[in-house]
């Protein structure tokens, strides 16, 4: 049986392509696959068999034309890079959805199109299960700013390690009046104070940490480089972040933070006088002080990570889905609740979508039937239909590496 590659985009040829920095070649290509041509006329341009996804050759046209029309007019829908690049102040974007829809891949390819159009970016993961390593295909782990390699403009990345970063919250917290101070409250006698440490139940917090802790403490870590003069040349950070349900409750917890650490520093105060007379005895003040300070560091952080959520003239959370019912549904939700903490959200990518065929196997044709019904699931929610659509389609390999990653961006961020 004769075989030939669905999709009507292939990254092996871009790959190729962009290898010999044949941009024009690349435009044309792209230009062929967004006027709708089949697979049969991208191989005669890159004259280049494909070899990932293949299907049964079967030429039957579309039965309804209509679905090509609707996903033709989903593809016209530009994200408006134009407004997103043209200031030079400073502007995070924030990229999140359900797991596996394409998040890191929507942001590391934005990080590369902002670098490319003169701005200093930083692509920032904030997902314990990173994979801008991976989508990259650099080492990009160690917890600080590693330079992406591959561009000639400057962009870091950041994978945030929340093991460390908690450990680092964990020692200030005890050092400062968490578990570390009660033991040693008790042992000075004074009970009752201790007692008031246990309402806070910082132990607790600190060795269960609920869910999205790790997220807020990586944020409060980002400002941290983002603040320091050292890095002000920078004026796009873009995050790629953990999916929907962490980063949601990621966006409660400034605020519970701020609450705790505040409620810290208060007892924190409260005994200072009776840790006076100790400190002159034991001589630790100096490391109290410290942890102190950066506890205070962390609850302004956090004051600031709050505010940052909700600018909209600094701050915009762009939802990435996939035109399925249960993506779909969930970005529903996670509009929802980013409306309801008042976080600015203007643009949602809707990603590998079926690029149109000329010709249609049974597989794509039910592929893309499942596809319409997400896609109009979209245009008639009264949410998400007011949001700036962005279509991406669905390209058949893997999206790996700083030249792929430059053509998704060209692709979704026009
Ligand atoms: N438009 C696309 N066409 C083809 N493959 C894609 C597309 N977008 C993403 N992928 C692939 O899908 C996989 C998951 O993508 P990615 O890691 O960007 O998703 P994610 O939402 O960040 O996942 P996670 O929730 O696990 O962090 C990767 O292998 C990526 O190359």
């Amino acid at each position: 049986m004769a075989y030939r590659c669905f999709s009507s985009v292939s990254l092996v040829s871009i790959r190729r392509l962009s290898a010999t920095n044949s941009s024009m070649a690349m435009a044309a290509v792209f230009h062929r696959i967004s006027k709708g041509q089949n697979c049969t006329s991208l191989c005669t341009i890159t004259n280049r068999r494909f070899n990932s996804i293949s299907c049964p050759i079967n030429t039957k046209p579309f039965k309804n034309p209509i679905q090509v029309r609707s996903l033709a007019a989903l593809s016209e829908a530009a994200a408006g890079f134009d407004e997103m690049v043209s200031s030079t102040q400073r502007k995070y974007y924030m990229l999140g959805g359900k797991g596996g829809v394409g998040k890191t891949s929507c942001a590391a390819s934005l990080a590369v199109k902002f670098a490319n159009h003169g701005h200093p970016t930083i692509v920032v993961s904030t997902d314990p299960a990173h994979s801008l390593s991976d989508s990259f295909a650099q080492d990009l782990s160690g917890g600080t700013l590693v330079p992406v390699e591959g561009l000639d403009s400057p962009l870091f990345a950041l994978e945030i390690n929340p093991e460390i970063s908690r450990e680092e919250f964990r020692t200030a917290s005890q050092k400062s009046g968490g578990s570390g101070v009660k033991d040693f409250m008790d042992s000075m006698g004074l009970g009752m104070l201790a007692d008031q440490l246990g309402e806070l139940k910082l132990g607790e917090l600190l060795d269960t940490p609920p869910p999205g802790m790790d997220e807020a403490i990586a944020i409060s870590k980002v400002m941290q480089f983002v603040e320091s003069p050292e890095y002000s040349m920078f004026t796009r950070i873009v995050f790629d972040t953990a999916p929907t349900g962490h980063t949601l409750r990621l966006l409660s917890l400034p605020d519970f933070l701020d609450a705790s650490i505040g409620k810290m520093m208060k007892l924190k105060k409260k005994l200072a006088s009776a840790t006076s007379a100790i400190k002159s005895v034991f001589g630790k003040e100096e490391t109290r002080q410290d942890a102190s300070d950066k506890l205070e560091q962390l609850r302004e952080r956090m004051a600031k990570v709050r505010d940052l959520f909700h600018n909209s003239n600094t701050t915009e959370f762009v939802i990435v889905t996939i035109p399925t019912v249960m993506a779909v549904s969930e970005s529903t939700r996670l509009l929802a609740s980013l409306k309801k903490e008042h976080v600015p959200v203007q643009r949602l990518v809707v990603n590998q979508v079926l690029p149109p065929s000329a010709s249609e196997c049974k597989f794509c044709e039910m592929k893309r039937k499942d596809q319409m019904r997400g896609l109009n699931m979209i245009q008639n929610d009264p949410e998400l239909s007011r949001l700036r659509l962005i279509q991406a389609p669905l390209v058949d390999v893997e999206i790996r590496g700083v030249p792929a990653l430059k053509f998704m961006g060209d692709m979704v961020w026009r």
